[in-house]
């Protein structure tokens, strides 16, 4: 049984630390200097640096990553130099057939003291390209070998991460939760879902696209559970303040 606060991360604790993944999404300033300053690792990829420098265009020494990778077919070189002139660590990842998102989750993942981190924290995963947020969401799964931490996709309004195969008591009590939840069975379908603490529950229920996937839900008790025999994807909408 695994036991998440989907949203913790988001809230201001100094005692819960993170590592940050910055992906080339145009960034918020006060989400993205929330997260900096409840990370441990930082990590931009590939033209995540143009997004971080456009934002801190004034002080963006107070925002250097610990590693920027990527294949660098985005990142404008000029940025890519100066921030090698700060001694940032730049890792070059050119093979093509994984994204630069999951490349820099492998290195994070090799980086980062588990005992130190509780969540992988990517901001930037949904919106503009389609195919880039379908390959966040398939990192998500590779990211299951790599470390047993969660990882949370992090968009302007939304939040995401995959659920493993059995029982998970989801946390919803932050306070920051928004008013929608969605339950996707992604990858493939699920022959036997059972959730409470929903509007819309599921009892040991098939889940298939083209068949029943749950959007437009919401969360009525602040535990939530969700047995299910395949991987689903959990997502919820979350406000940005208290
Ligand atoms: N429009 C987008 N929507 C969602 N995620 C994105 C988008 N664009 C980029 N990303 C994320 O940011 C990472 C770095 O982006 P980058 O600028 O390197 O994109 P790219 O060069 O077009 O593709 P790749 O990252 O696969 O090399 C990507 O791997 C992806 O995870
Ligand atoms: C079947 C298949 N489809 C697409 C790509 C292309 N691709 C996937 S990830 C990536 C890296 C982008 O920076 C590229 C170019 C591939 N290799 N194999």
């Amino acid at each position: 049984m695994t036991i998440l606060r989907p949203l913790a991360f988001l809230l201001p604790e100094s005692g819960t630390k993170i590592a940050l993944i910055i992906l080339n999404r145009p960034l918020d300033i006060a989400l993205t200097t929330k997260l900096w300053t409840k990370s441990m690792l930082t990590a931009a990829t590939d033209g995540a640096v143009n997004q971080l420098c456009k934002i801190f265009s004034d002080n963006k020494d107070d925002f250097l990553p610990d590693i920027i990778s990527g294949d660098f077919d985005s990142a404008d070189p000029g940025i890519l130099e100066y921030y090698k002139n700060k001694n940032v660590e730049i890792v070059p990842t050119p093979d093509q057939d994984e994204t630069d998102f999951t490349k820099c989750l492998r290195i994070v993942c090799q980086r980062l003291d588990p005992v130190k981190v509780f969540s992988i924290v990517a901001l930037g995963g949904f919106g503009g390209r389609l195919d880039h947020s379908l390959a966040n969401i398939s990192s998500l799964y590779t990211a299951k070998e790599m470390s047993s931490l969660p990882v949370m996709l992090v968009s302007s309004s939304s939040v995401a991460c995959l659920l493993e195969k059995g029982k998970h008591t989801l946390y919803c009590d932050t306070g920051l939760e928004g008013d929608w939840c969605g339950l996707i069975p992604i990858g493939c379908p699920a022959d036997h879902v059972t959730t409470t603490g929903l509007k819309y529950n599921l009892t040991d229920q098939r889940m298939a696209f083209g068949e029943l996937i749950s959007t437009s839900n919401s969360i009525v008790d602040a535990k939530v559970t969700v047995d299910t025999d395949q991987p689903l994807l959990w997502t919820v909408g979350y406000k940005s303040s208290l």
